[in-house]
């Protein structure tokens, strides 16, 4: 089966998301995405002048030849850019040979290893009291797991906390916008937080909490051993983790788990994370891990050391990469959670397809492939708006992580 053509779909309903579309000779197609928030029009850039035209002509059917091709062939191994663009490839590649064997994607990973998918939803609010009554709308939702990100007393903004409850875009300007960061008062108001949090929801739903890299290992360590009564689910990104050895401090102090990796684009980045038990649930998915092909060696190494996935899954990942992503968490062995951030309705027009959520789980299809297709044309109706992500400043104006 041979590729015939190849192009990039760039669409803005709502938000920035990047598309590749494969063709082949058997009249086949297969969708991947390739968006990486902030930075969309590199990767459509590295798909059209340095991937595509090395596409034409190969086998569609050989996945691992052309991810081998492209991840060695680059010379310039890894990276966001490159991996999302590869990603890309192998998700519309997978898709195709699923379509070919008229079986759903789960199928060809090795079928199914659960019936439905827990995710879990973001609850935020402007203060304790708003971030307290949102979490209980999203437990009325029938949501078995929640992530709560509230407003912190003194700072004008912070992580997580939307303009509008239920979607949350953080790419909300045409440059970056300015936010101020004080660790200090981050880290004596999360403990209220949770003690409300926990004290209002009761013991039997997951509850989640992401720092979104902004903190030392030591502060970390302190934030999980004072969330240890709440018992979280998960505390996301406590810090920046270029460092991998910095968690083994954070271990040392508290058993809070710990989940890290939604910006890693290779097992690489966490493959000491993962082999000494650093961390409990890795977050690379596919559309920025390499996708299918690469992700399936991320999961087994995780699987040897006790480790789960938790995909990530904010609105910056189109619903190609949720529906990928679906059909791998329905046969993954070692599933941990999928995050469920929903995309707008204008999304979701932009990109037919046939998962959905019932009460706190998400259940993908049985439509052969990955159950995503796209619009063109009501694409078209939305075009590229640059977008970047906010910039982090501490309060003395030193330049920090957003
Ligand atoms: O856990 C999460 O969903 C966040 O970390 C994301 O919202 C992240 O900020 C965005 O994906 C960045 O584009
Ligand atoms: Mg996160």
């Amino acid at each position: 089966m041979k590729i015939t053509s190849a192009r990039v779909i760039v669409c803005s309903p709502g938000r920035n998301f990047v598309t590749l579309k494969i063709e082949t000779d058997q009249g086949l197609t297969g969708i991947g995405d390739a968006t990486l928030n902030g930075r969309e029009l590199a990767v459509a850039s590295y798909l059209t002048e340095h991937m595509i035209p090395c596409l034409i002509g190969k086998d569609a059917s050989q996945i691992e030849d052309i991810w081998q091709f492209f991840y060695r062939g680059a010379y310039w191994r890894r990276g966001p850019v490159g991996m999302t663009a590869l990603a890309a490839v192998d998700m519309a590649l997978w898709d195709i040979k699923a379509k070919a064997a008229g079986m759903p994607l789960y199928q060809l990973l090795g079928g199914r290893s659960r019936s439905k998918v827990m995710v879990y939803g973001h609850a935020n609010g402007k203060d304790i009291d708003d971030t307290v009554e949102a979490v209980l709308r999203y437990k009325e939702q029938g949501y078995v797991a929640i992530r709560a990100q509230s407003g912190v007393p003194g700072l004008a903004s912070t992580y997580g906390v939307s303009k509008d409850k239920l979607f949350y875009e953080p790419a909300d300007a045409d440059l970056p916008t300015e936010n101020l960061w004080s660790t200090t008062k981050y880290l004596n108001h999360v403990p209220k937080l949770f003690a409300k949090v926990r004290d209002a929801v009761g013991d039997d739903i997951h509850l989640l909490h992401d720092v979104h890299h902004r903190l030392t290992p030591i502060e970390a360590a302190r934030l999980g051993k004072e969330l240890e009564p709440f018992k979280l689910f998960w505390l996301e990104d406590a810090v920046t983790a270029e460092l991998q050895e910095g968690f083994r401090l954070i271990r040392q102090h508290t058993t809070t788990p710990l989940a890290v990796g939604e910006v890693f684009s290779s097992i690489y980045d966490c493959q000491q994370l993962i082999s000494e038990q650093l961390i409990d649930y890795i977050r690379t998915t596919l559309v920025h891990g390499g996708g299918i092909t690469h992700l399936r060696r991320i999961a087994a190494l995780a699987e040897l050391y006790h480790v789960r996935t938790g995909f990530h899954g904010a609105t910056d990942l189109s619903p190609v990469t949720m529906g990928a992503a679906l059909h791998f968490d329905s046969w993954v062995p070692n599933f941990g959670i999928q995050e469920y951030m929903r995309h707008t309705e204008a999304t979701d027009e932009v990109f037919p397809h046939d998962y959905h959520f019932n009460a706190g789980f998400l259940y993908c299809g049985e439509t052969p492939g990955h159950g995503v297709t796209i619009d063109e044309k009501l694409a078209a109706k939305y075009p590229y708006q640059r977008a970047y992500l906010p910039v982090n400043r501490l309060e003395d104006g030193t330049l920090f992580n957003w």
